[in-house]
């Protein structure tokens, strides 16, 4: 049987990569993957565990078809590698860190894919970002409006995932609805 794509989205600072962190290993312990994405972010800033490339190599890459998925955004271009193929058809779950404006094609590609959002209200993300300190003032009001503007989207078919409150709480609900997607699969 095929392995299910998680598809972990929500606006910058709402928690994505510290979620990600913090659920590796309970989840690798019940046998899902983690894609590690390539990103065109300088290797100091990166702050998940992403290749960061040139944009020439990503260029590169893309060429080859190294990508099962890919985006841009932010000025910035993401790549998941090609084998999450390979775990999803040795039937594996896959998580990867999503875009939500890339969130249609994606399911173009992979018509079974949870989608998950991650939410956090507006205050506490501009607050979470500037203490995060990764981009510019001006740049987290550049992702904000972003995530004004992608707020509305797919929403009858995305499963909402609030982080306002301890991580740890977010961890447990994730795998509980993990757990409940499963049984419905
Ligand atoms: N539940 C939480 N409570 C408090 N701070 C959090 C929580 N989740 C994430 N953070 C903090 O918010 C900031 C942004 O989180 P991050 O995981 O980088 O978000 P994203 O990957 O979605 O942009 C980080 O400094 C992180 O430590
Ligand atoms: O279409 P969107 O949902 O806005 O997403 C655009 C990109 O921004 C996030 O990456 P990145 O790690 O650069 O930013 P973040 O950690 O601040 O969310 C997200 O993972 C996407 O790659």
């Amino acid at each position: 049987m095929q392995g299910r794509l998680i598809y972990l989205m929500g606006p910058s600072g709402s928690g994505k990569d510290s979620l990600l962190q913090a659920a590796r290993a309970p989840l690798e312990a019940h046998g899902c993957r983690f894609a590690r994405r390539v990103i065109t972010r300088s290797a100091e800033s990166v702050g998940e565990d992403a290749l960061g490339v040139t944009p020439d190599e990503f260029e590169r890459l893309q060429g080859e078809g190294a990508f099962a998925l890919s985006w841009r955004a932010n000025g910035l271009a993401y790549g998941i590698p090609r084998e999450i193929d390979d775990w999803l058809s040795a039937g594996q779950d896959v998580l990867i860190n999503g875009s939500r404006g890339h969130l249609e094609a994606a399911r173009q590609r992979y018509p079974q894919l949870l989608a998950i959002l991650l939410q956090v209200d507006e205050a506490v993300l501009r607050q979470r970002l500037l203490t995060r300190g990764r981009e510019t003032p001006e740049q987290i009001e550049l992702r904000l409006a972003r995530s004004r503007k992608l707020q509305q989207e797919d929403r009858e078919r995305t499963v909402i995932l609030d982080n306002s409150g301890p991580l740890q709480q977010t961890v447990s609900r994730l795998l509980h609805l993990l757990d409940e997607a499963r049984q419905c699969a």
